[in-house]
């Protein structure tokens, strides 16, 4: 397994690019640690098959370098790069036995029997399919099958990185957590670095270590799903995780203070610099309460989602929603919103500028 480092990288489809739209990757700097769990996360066109094509091999960049335990090898052919690939559709021979699929990797790259047997039925033990191995593959379930192309991906030892590309595609709903919560079991077991490559929040959360959420050819965060939750970087991150997602008002400041529908609202801690541009408050529903004064507000829908209820709210022209525990109020009632103190931040331009208490020197 390979540290990955992602150096000054920019890509573009056109042969002359001038303006950063030209560039479906702006540019890209990042290290991926040696046997860390990666989701890359963001909405279809951000840029994430672009940025696993060039990691593959099937794509030069226009610029930048990517290396493999500091080994450069931006102009090596995907074949010399040593990486393991889950597509979003199965890909095995459906000629062959089950314990043949997964003996291939293994096979075509010279190893003994005996070593092909040992990984084939730790693979096999892991991923529950055991029972299968003798079945010849076409037999198999669309999610067996998928399970199976799993376990090509990772039956070698030797491999960079195994790279899953929107791995669940095919996987009917009510299995997807289980091949989720067994895909994150087998990182804890191989401890292989992985690279998981979805536009599904939930799955990007229940897999990674670390998420990388893209937007427009850019990485706008890296963090833990907790530190993607808790302080979104950007607008875009608070709205794409979370769900309902971050609430974003427009506002003001006087004085250092921000206000909202002329009411103050108590940001979290101190502002950074002097913010000049579109100033937002961010809050997610979850810290959002009714109370009996604070900001007047209008209920437009209830909804309940099992253990909670989502209140949807108008004021001012924005909306807000709050998640709070029990039956919420009647639509159209009048309610008063509070904010979390500790939770409410304040975005210039799309990026936080503020900082939470406690880091204040
Ligand atoms: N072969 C190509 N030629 C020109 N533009 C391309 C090509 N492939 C992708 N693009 C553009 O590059 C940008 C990033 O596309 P990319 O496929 O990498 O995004 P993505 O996040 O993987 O989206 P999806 O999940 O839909 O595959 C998009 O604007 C897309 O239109």
């Amino acid at each position: 397994m390979a540290k990955i480092t992602l150096s000054k990288l920019r890509h573009s489809y056109y042969p002359n690019p001038k303006q950063p739209s030209d560039y479906a990757l702006k540019e890209i700097d990042l290290d991926w640690t040696d046997g860390g769990a990666y989701a890359l996360l963001g909405p279809s066109g951000c840029g994430k098959s672009t940025l696993l094509n060039i990691i593959s091999g099937l794509l030069v960049p226009s610029e930048g370098q990517i290396l493999f335990d500091g080994k450069d090898v931006t102009s090596l052919p995907p074949d010399q790069r040593n990486i393991a690939q889950v597509f979003q559709f199965p890909v095995i021979y459906d000629t062959m036995t089950v314990y043949d699929n997964l003996a291939f990797p293994l096979r075509n790259r010279g190893r003994d029997e005996d070593t092909v047997k040992q990984r084939v039925m730790a693979i096999a033990e892991m991923l529950e399919v055991v029972d299968m191995l003798d079945q010849k593959a076409a037999g198999l379930s669309p999610d067996n099958k998928q399970k199976i192309s799993m376990g090509r991906g990772l039956v070698r030892e030797d491999v960079n990185v195994v790279m899953f590309d929107e791995p669940l595609t095919v996987i009917d709903p009510h299995l997807k957590w289980k091949l989720r919560s067994k895909l994150k079991e087998l990182h804890q077991r191989v401890k292989a670095t992985m690279i998981y490559v979805t536009h599904d929040q939930t799955e990007a959360l229940t897999f990674a270590e670390q998420v990388v959420v893209m937007q427009d050819g850019e990485i706008v965060q890296i963090g833990t799903p907790v530190e993607l939750f808790e302080r979104p970087a950007h607008t875009f991150v608070g709205h794409f995780i979370g769900s309902p997602g971050m609430n974003i008002l427009p506002c003001t400041l006087t004085d250092g203070a921000a206000y909202f529908a002329d009411q103050p609202i108590a940001l979290e801690g101190p502002i950074q610099g002097t913010p000049t541009g579109q100033l937002e408050i961010g809050i997610r529903p979850e810290f959002v309460s009714l109370a009996d004064t604070g900001l007047p507000a209008t209920v437009i829908k209830v909804s309940d989602i099992g253990r909670h209820t989502v209140v949807e709210c108008e004021a001012n022209g924005s909306r807000i929603s709050a998640i709070i525990d029990g039956q919420g109020p009647a639509k159209g009632a009048a309610v008063h919103l509070n904010f979390q103190q500790s939770q409410t931040r304040l975005y210039v331009d799309g990026w936080i500028a503020t900082q939470p208490q406690e880091a204040q020197s």
